[in-house]
C-alpha cells in the first residue's frame, strides 16, 4: 500500500539528505555504505525493542510502523543520530529516517535530551527513547544535562542540548545530527528576526546545514509531521512550552503567524521561507566579499595580536561588507559572537564615517578600537 503523502513527502526530504551525507562519506574516504538489501540482515533484536507494539519481528528483520519490513544496516556501518524532542517533527523525523537509512547502508540513532526543567521529564525521555528503539533505531541515549541560567532559559537549554549532541556525536563518530526544524520553525525565525530589526544574516534563517548539524525538514510543513505521525500511530508529545504564551516563539506560532495567514493569505510561511533562502544567498554573498576584503587590507601582529586597517580603505567599501569586515575582525580579536550586537559594530563604524575624535571603544571580550593615524587598531586589553 502507498504511504500517506505526508509519510512520502517526509522520507523523500530525508532521502535527499541521507544521499547526500553517503556520498560525502565515500568522497572523504569512509568505505562505501552497502544498501541493506544486498546484506545478510543482523541477527537478534535488543530486548527492549522486542515487546514494543511497534515492532513486529519477521525472522531476523524488523517492521518499520509502516509495515514494510526493514533489514538493519551492517553494525560497522555509518551511523546518523537523530535529535528527537519527542514531538512531531522529530518523531516524524526520526520514523522516516530508520526507514531510510538501511537502504543506503546507514546506520540510525537518536538522542534525547532531558533538561530537567519539567516534572517527570526523566521518565518522558526514557518513553521516547523506548520508542525510538521500537523504530529499531541503535544507539539510543536518553541523556540528562544541567542547565545553566546564562542568557534566559531557552538559550541556557539550547545550549546544554547542544553540547550534550556534540558529545554523542563525537562519541558514536556519528556522520551527522538530524534535526527536526520545519518550514514553519523557518518561517517563526524569520518573523523574529524582522520584529528585532536584524539584518541579512539573521533573516535567512536556520542553515540546511550547519557543520554535523543537518535538517532535513526545512522544505516540510508542520502540519506533514502531524498526519504522518497520526498515520502511522505513533505517539507524540506537545511541549508544553510550545503552547506557553510567556514565550515570544509560542506567542508567534500561535497568535502572530495565524492573523498573517486570515489576512495575507495561506502561502505566509513559504513566502517567508523563500525570504530565508534569498536572504541566504544575499548574507553568503557579502560574507565571502567581506572575507576578501579583510585579508587584502587587514594587517595583523602575529605576537600580540594587535592589528589595523586603514580608515580610507575600509571607506571606499559599501556599509554592508564594511559592517562584516568590523565584525570579522572584533571577533577574531577576541571578542564572542553571542555579545557582539549591531549596536557595537555601528559604534565602530562611526569612527570610519563620523569621526569627531571620539573613542577608544570597548568592545565585548575586552577589545578595544581606536582610530589613530589614518588607521583603525583593534587590540585585547590585558587587565
Ligand atoms: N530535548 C530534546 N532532545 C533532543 N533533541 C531536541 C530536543 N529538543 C529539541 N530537539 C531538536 O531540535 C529540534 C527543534 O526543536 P524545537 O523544540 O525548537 O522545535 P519543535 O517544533 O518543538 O520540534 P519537535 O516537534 O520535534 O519537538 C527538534 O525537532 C529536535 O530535532
Amino acid at each position: 500500500m502507498a504511504p500517506h503523502p505526508a509519510v512520502a513527502a517526509i522520507r523523500l526530504a530525508v532521502r535527499r539528505a541521507l544521499a547526500d551525507l553517503a556520498a560525502e562519506a565515500v568522497a572523504s574516504g569512509v568505505p562505501a555504505p552497502v544498501p541493506a538489501p544486498n546484506r545478510q540482515p543482523a541477527a537478534v533484536p535488543s530486548p527492549a525493542t522486542a515487546g514494543s507494539p511497534a515492532t513486529v519481528l519477521i525472522g531476523n528483520a524488523r517492521r518499520h510502523p509502516s509495515g514494510l519490513p526493514r533489514t538493519p544496516a551492517a553494525a560497522d556501518a555509518p551511523l546518523v543520530l537523530v535529535a528527537v524532542s519527542g514531538g512531531a517533527d522529530s518523531m516524524a523525523l526520526a520514523s522516516a529516517t530508520a526507514f531510510e537509512a538501511p537502504k543506503l547502508g546507514l546506520r540510525v540513532g537518536a538522542v534525547t535530551v532531558d533538561h530537567g526543567l519539567q516534572s517527570g521529564s526523566a521518565d518522558r525521555a526514557r518513553q521516547v527513547a523506548d520508542r525510538l528503539r521500537a523504530f529499531g533505531l541503535d544507539p539510543v541515549e536518553a541523556v540528562a544535562v544541567r542547565v545553566g541560567r546564562q542568557g534566559g532559559p531557552e538559550a541556557a537549554a539550547r545550549e546544554a542540548r547542544y553540547a550534550a549532541l556534540d558529545e554523542a556525536a563525537e562519541r558514536h563518530r556519528a556522520l551527522a545530527v538530524f534535526l527536526g526544524h520545519t518550514r514553519d520553525d523557518q518561517a517563526e525565525t524569520v518573523l523574529l528576526g524582522l520584529a528585532r530589526g536584524s539584518g541579512s544574516r539573521s533573516l535567512a534563517g536556520m542553515p540546511g546545514r550547519k557543520g554535523r548539524y543537518l535538517r532535513p525538514l526545512l522544505d516540510v510543513d508542520r502540519s506533514a509531521t502531524r498526519q504522518a505521525c497520526a498515520a502511522q500511530s505513533i505517539p507524540v508529545w506537545e511541549d508544553p512550552h510550545n503552547l506557553d504564551p510567556a514565550y515570544t516563539r509560542a506567542r508567534v506560532r500561535h497568535e502572530v503567524l495565524p492573523v498573517l495567514e486570515k489576512h495575507l493569505g495561506n502561502g505566509v510561511v513559504e513566502a517567508l521561507a523563500r525570504t530565508a533562502r534569498l536572504f541566504r544567498d544575499d548574507a553568503d554573498a557579502l560574507d565571502e566579499w567581506a572575507g576578501r576584503a579583510e585579508q587584502r587590507l587587514y594587517r595583523r601582529d602575529p605576537h600580540d595580536g594587535r592589528g589595523e586597517l586603514a580608515v580610507a580603505d575600509l571607506a571606499e567599501l559599501p556599509a554592508a561588507v564594511r559592517r562584516r569586515v568590523l565584525r570579522r575582525i572584533a571577533l577574531r580579536t577576541g571578542s564572542p559572537a553571542g555579545d557582539l550586537f549591531a549596536r557595537h559594530l555601528e559604534s565602530v563604524d562611526l569612527l570610519v564615517t563620523g569621526w569627531r575624535g571620539q573613542g577608544p571603544l570597548q568592545l565585548p571580550g575586552g577589545v578595544e578600537v581606536t582610530r589613530r593615524c589614518g588607521n583603525l587598531v583593534f587590540r585585547r586589553r590585558k587587565d
